[in-house]
């Protein structure tokens, strides 16, 4: 059986331990040879390359392991696939992103509103480099990307580069919504077959069959009207997941037509979830001293004492795994179905073809196979196409070095509306991110 040759970049990631929990435990399916992580924080990646160590050494004694933050060594070697999962600023300017916008009476988050464009006009530079770094030695390695913002780096990859078609961007909170679904109807979520559409992070099922053919939508969407919804990891979720995915209740009972992603909430209510952000501490705050003070306490104190058997921080997520069960259609050719992010040309009718969009999909060695959605009606519609208008200008306000493209992306969007709030969020946005962003004008 052929064992493959994984880059991780982003190797000092808070998700890279999950990540490499579930490299240990689909080693029969997923067999790696050699694995290598990259970061460009060589503190970040000591800690959990030395947890990786310790963690292989006890659960994957074959497989051949290094972390460095030397690119030679990273991309000069024969790759099967790249994972992707950089944050380009790290978390302290995820916080600006999130504490800006809020001082100026708007959304802050990380991927959506003034803060999803911050986050996006800084991925998007670094992801360009890093795709150049792949091809310079690998033509053909699969990039896998989870970096966000994912829906703005996948259109500024397809626009730079047109003719690679072995890049895929991909999402974890479809997979973690299906696996909601699945807790909440007890049932496999990967005996599901979704009709799914939208934009990422901006998108609704619109059916859920199961292995007969039936459609479980409407017992599900009775069964969020009745009792709620919780990610089905909600033991494990701080208390701003828990409020959003409770939120998607309010969404159900406004459009019962499908069922919507979390974060159609800041476009669909952001008075009421502005009520509920506190502009002194951030969902970034709640990860620095949540999520992240866990991961690295937690790695650290497992090479220290030389075993991973008893850790907690080790589980095997959403995030880890869905990278790796992508991988493994794409590799041996299944044609499993999954939520990508691709081209659209003609999948959603009633869309622009050059639109990234988000949909299922089965995955093979010819990479994703997308499954028809036909014609969506004018509310999706309209909701989408603005949505995609703010992205596009957003990625061209990247290219072309342009004030005007950035000021009209943000008036754009639905979190902002005015004018003259997005000119003063986008002049702030400008001074904070002065050494990661080119010069508009
Ligand atoms: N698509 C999805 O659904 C999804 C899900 C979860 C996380 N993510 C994304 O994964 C990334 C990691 O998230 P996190 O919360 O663990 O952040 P994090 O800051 O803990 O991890 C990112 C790592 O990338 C490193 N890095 C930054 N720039 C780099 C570069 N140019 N090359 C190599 N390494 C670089 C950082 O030093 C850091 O160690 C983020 O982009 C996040 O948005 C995406
Ligand atoms: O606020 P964070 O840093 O905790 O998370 C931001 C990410 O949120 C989504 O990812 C979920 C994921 O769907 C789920 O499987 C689980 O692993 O938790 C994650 C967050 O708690 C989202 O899809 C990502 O794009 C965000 O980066
Ligand atoms: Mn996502």
């Amino acid at each position: 059986m052929k064992k493959f040759n994984i880059l991780v970049v982003g190797g000092g990631s808070t998700w890279t331990p999950g990540l490499l929990k579930s490299m240990c435990v689909r080693q029969e399916s997923f067999p790696i040879n050699q694995l290598t992580m990259l970061d460009t924080n060589a503190d970040r990646q000591k800690v959990i390359g030395d947890f990786a160590n310790v963690l292989f050494n006890e659960e994957y004694p074959d497989i051949k392991f290094q972390y460095t933050t030397d690119k030679e060594v990273a991309f000069n070697q024969e790759l099967d696939f790249v994972f992707v999962q950089m944050r380009t600023g790290g978390f302290k300017m995820r916080e600006q992103d999130e504490k800006i916008p809020l001082s100026l009476g708007v959304i802050g988050q990380e991927t959506c509103g003034p803060g999803g464009f911050a986050y996006g006009m800084r991925s998007i530079k670094d992801m360009i480099e890093l795709v150049h770094d792949v091809r310079k030695y690998n033509k053909e390695a699969w990039i896998l990307n989870y970096t966000n913002p994912a829906a703005i780096v996948a259109d500024a990859l397809k626009r730079v580069f047109p003719d690679d078609n072995h890049i895929l961007n991909i999402c974890d909170q479809p997979e973690n919504l299906l696996r909601s679904y699945g807790r909440l109807l007890d049932r496999d979520p990967r005996s599901f077959d979704p009709v799914y559409f939208g934009l990422n992070h901006f998108g609704w099922f619109t059916h859920l069959y199961d292995e007969t053919g039936y459609d479980l939508l409407p017992e599900l969407r009775d069964k969020i009207l009745d009792g709620g919804f919780r990610p089905v990891d909600f033991e494990q979720r701080d208390k701003s997941w828990l409020e959003t995915y409770a939120m998607v209740e309010q969404m159900v009972k406004d459009f019962p037509e499908y069922l919507p992603n979390t974060y159609l909430q800041y476009y669909l209510y952001p008075d009421k979830v502005l009520n509920k952000l506190d502009p002194d501490f951030t969902r970034s705050n709640e990860v620095m001293a949540g999520r992240e003070k866990r991961v690295f306490t937690e790695c650290k104190r497992v090479a220290e004492v030389g075993t991973a058997q008893d850790s907690s921080v080790v589980h095997n997520d959403a995030h880890g795994e869905f990278i790796i069960i992508v991988a493994e259609s794409i590799a041996y050719n299944r044609g499993d179905h999954f939520v990508v992010i691709l081209e659209n040309n003609g999948i959603v009718e009633n869309l622009p073809n050059d639109a990234m969009i988000e949909v299922a999909a089965s995955l093979t060695k010819q990479g994703p196979r997308p499954y028809a959605v036909g014609e969506i009606p004018t509310f999706y519609k309209g909701l989408i196409e603005g949505q995609f208008a703010y992205e596009k200008l957003t990625v061209e306000a990247f290219l072309e070095g342009s004030y005007q493209k950035a000021l009209q992306a943000l008036t754009l969007n639905r979190t902002i509306v005015s004018a003259g709030k997005a000119r003063e969020v986008l002049d702030a946005l400008i001074e904070a991110n002065k050494d990661y962003w080119p010069t508009l004008t």
